[in-house]
């Protein structure tokens, strides 16, 4: 059957869990797989965070919304969650959203300060994968399992290392069991959203007012502008979706380009205007035309 992922109900009778799903993105995103059609867990440490998010998640349709609180660094809580998210009915889909990250430099973390990110990040998204993934795999159900990551799996990230490592771990997993669940008609996949400016990760991230970095610059992003939620949501509901099953262990960059345009490429030369080409133009046609005048 092909799914017009545009259609309104195009996440109808899906049932997805959005870990971090109280705050920034993973609000965002859960709003947008409510309004498709698609049932909406979401997890947290706070209770609070997580009624106002339902509140204002339901308010965008007629979808149900549970909330569950949840630190995914513990496997038994996960393991409490994932029964009483079953109870209800199984899941289709998991969003693996929550993190925790801060710059720092490396050499002032400390074991506890490695582990406070890396825990979350790298462990607590492979307790829910699994606690999902061994449920559909028991029950003979497909799944779609998307992880949000960042650009770093591929460059790495100074300041950022235990954030960058878990990440890269989480990317890992995704071409792993992309194949081991494979037959089991379980995909994995995985998101990496160039910056897309979030209260609580510009906190952690972008804390100083003077000193700015390019990572959260629009500035350095070719198309000169941070990420809208709307193209965030369209690419995660299209993952969730049935659109496209053949699709799988991929991590899709959405970042206007920005990890493409690092200094060792010539991205910086995008400033320069016409005369300036033409200059160098005539500058490269000298150097050729005195090397051409040497050939024998
Ligand atoms: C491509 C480009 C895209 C553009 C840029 C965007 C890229 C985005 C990529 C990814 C973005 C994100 O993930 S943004 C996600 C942002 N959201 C979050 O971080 C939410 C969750 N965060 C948290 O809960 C907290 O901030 C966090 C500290 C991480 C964990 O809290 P806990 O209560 O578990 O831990 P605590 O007990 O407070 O602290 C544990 C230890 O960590 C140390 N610690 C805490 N903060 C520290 C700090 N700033 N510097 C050093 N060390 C620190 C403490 O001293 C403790 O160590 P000891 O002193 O030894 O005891
Ligand atoms: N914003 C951006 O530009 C980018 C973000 N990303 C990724 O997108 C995701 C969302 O980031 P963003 O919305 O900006 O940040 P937020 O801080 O708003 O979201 C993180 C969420 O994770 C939850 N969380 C943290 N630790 C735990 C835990 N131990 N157990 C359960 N839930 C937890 C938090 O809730 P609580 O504290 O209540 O537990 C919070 O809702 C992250 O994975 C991030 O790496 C990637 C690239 C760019």
């Amino acid at each position: 059957m092909s799914i017009d992922i545009f259609r309104p109900d195009a996440l109808a009778g899906k049932s997805i869990l959005v870990t971090g799903g109280g705050s920034g993105l993973g609000k965002e995103i859960s709003k947008a797989l409510a309004d498709r059609g698609a049932t909406v867990h979401i997890c947290g440490r706070r209770a609070q965070v997580l009624e106002a998010a339902a509140r204002e998640i339901a308010s965008s349709d007629k979808a149900k919304v549970y909330t569950h609180v949840c630190d995914i660094r513990d496997a038994d809580q996960v393991d409490q969650m994932m029964e009483a998210i079953w109870s209800v009915g199984p899941l289709t889909g998991l969003l693996n959203n929550a993190a925790a990250n801060f710059i720092a430099p490396t050499k002032e973390l400390s074991p506890r300060g490695f582990r406070a990110v890396t825990s979350t990040v790298m462990d607590g998204s492979f307790h829910v994968t699994l606690a999902a993934g061994k449920r559909w795999i028991a029950g003979g159900l497909k799944g779609s399992v998307v992880s949000n990551l960042v650009t770093w799996v591929w460059t790495g990230s100074a300041f950022v290392v235990p954030s960058a490592m878990a990440k890269t771990a989480l990317h890992a997993m995704t071409m792993s069991l992309a194949v081991e669940w494979g037959p089991y008609g379980i995909r994995l996949n995985a998101t990496a959203p160039g910056p897309f400016p979030t209260e609580s990760a510009w906190e952690k991230l972008n804390p100083l007012p003077d000193t700015k970095s390019s990572a959260t610059s629009a500035d350095t992003v070719p198309m000169r502008r941070f990420g809208q939620m709307r193209e965030l949501q369209s690419l995660i509901i299209f993952l969730m979706s049935d659109a496209c099953e053949y699709l799988t262990g991929q991590t899709i960059a959405i970042d206007g380009g920005q990890h493409l345009a690092g200094p060792g490429t010539f991205a910086d030369l995008s400033v320069l205007t016409d005369e300036q080409w033409k200059a160098a133009r005539d500058a490269i046609v000298k150097s050729t035309e005195r090397d051409k005048s040497q050939r024998a």
